[in-house]
């Protein structure tokens, strides 16, 4: 898989190509990629709109003077982009999307489900603490690669850690593709620590277990600067959304931050590509084995164990590598190849011990 990650760096005054003012369009995330879905004529009859807002009985939709309702229809998640029909709304046309985090549903036909379409940073929020594991960590940079978002980690709680920099080298260790930044989310740093990458029409996201500061750094964003705001508490201690449904919030100078409650619960599912990003150079001496199915245990000729052997790989992070992927399949296959997993679990064990009887 080839991928571009030249938009996986923080965009800087200096790169950004032009210095007009942003249009009403890329103030709520409008890009070239999807400009060249359409042309200038359609664009007059069935202008851009984004969704904002996701309710059982539509979807809020903004664009150019435009802040209306469409019904809900089963293809649309927050956050992605339609060309409204305005005669026959429910004929909208969706456009293709930039990234998208979906999940599969509790169940047993397990339908994929989606979160967030089109968003373009995940800040991975842990804390210089206990709550810091570079195994969690690796999965949500999995998660993210696999949504084509870029990752960014934040540790925060630096002013209640004595050394950060043990924090901060774990955490850079985990892939060269990913930027770490280390901030106390209390203070007036993330303004200035996130502004990078909350430039009007950025659409941003936060990740990360309970308690590591992603309501007061989403806060921070908002501070002194409520724009559509409503449903982000100012001073919220506990750090609950009172959001149900999803949405994006709008900060004052046009970047938009998603709120919406399915992102807590994203699973490994389906998340096979973003895992061998994250591990790409476990992936590539795999791919050196001499057996293409090598379990990288007894088999001659494996490239992985014997880089173990020389010191090349870290033993743990090879531990995590097979976990992840392990907890991945499992996940993503389907209850009839579990079924069929297990029968063929049964069946070789009763053989086993058919065999032992004899
Ligand atoms: N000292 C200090 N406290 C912090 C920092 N970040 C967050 N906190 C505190 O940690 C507690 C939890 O922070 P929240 O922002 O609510 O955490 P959360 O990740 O949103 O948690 P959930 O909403 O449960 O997912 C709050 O009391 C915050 O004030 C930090 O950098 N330094
Ligand atoms: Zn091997």
């Amino acid at each position: 898989m080839t991928r571009d990650y030249s938009g996986f760096l923080p965009l800087t005054g200096s790169t950004t190509p032009t210095k007009r003012a942003p249009t009403p369009l890329e103030m709520l995330g409008w890009k070239p990629f999807f400009s060249q879905q359409t042309n200038i004529e359609d664009l007059a009859t069935t202008p851009p709109v984004r969704v904002t807002e996701v309710h059982r009985s539509g979807l809020r939709v903004l664009g150019d003077g435009i802040d209306t309702t469409i019904p809900p229809g089963p293809e649309a998640t927050v956050g992605d982009w339609f060309l409204l029909d305005q005669t026959n709304p429910a004929n909208s046309t969706l456009l293709d999307r930039i990234s998208l985090f979906e999940r599969r549903a509790a169940g047993h036909d397990r339908k994929r489900q989606m979160i967030a379409a089109n968003v373009d940073t995940v800040f991975i929020v842990t804390s210089c603490n206990r709550d810091f594991n570079v195994a969690r960590l690796e999965r949500f940079v999995a998660l993210a690669f696999e949504a084509q978002v870029t990752p960014v980690i934040l540790l925060t709680k630096t002013d209640l850690s004595e050394d950060t920099a043990p924090f901060l080298d774990a955490a850079r260790a985990i892939s060269n593709r990913v930027v770490v930044e280390a901030l106390n989310a209390k203070s007036e740093e993330p303004i200035a620590r996130l502004a990078s990458w909350c430039t009007p029409g950025q659409t941003v996201a936060f990740l990360g277990s309970s308690g590591v500061g992603k309501s007061t750094l989403v806060n921070a964003l908002f501070r002194n600067a409520v724009a559509d705001t409503g449903a982000v508490r100012e001073d919220d201690n506990r750090g609950r959304h009172t959001t149900t449904h999803r949405q994006l919030h709008f900060t004052a100078h046009g970047c938009a931050v998603l709120d919406t409650p399915g992102m807590r619960e994203l699973q490994l599912t389906d998340v096979e590509d973003g895992i061998a990003e994250v591990f790409d150079d476990l992936v590539t001496l795999a791919s050196q084995c001499r057996f293409n199915d090598c379990a990288h245990e007894t088999e001659p000729g494996c490239a992985v164990r014997q880089a173990l052997e020389n010191g090349v790989i870290d033993a743990p992070r090879l531990a995590r590598w097979r976990k992840l992927a392990a907890e991945e399949r499992f996940n993503t296959s389907t209850l009839a190849q579990r079924k069929a997993q297990d029968r063929s679990f049964h069946k070789k064990a009763k053989s086993a011990q058919q065999k032992k009887k004899w």
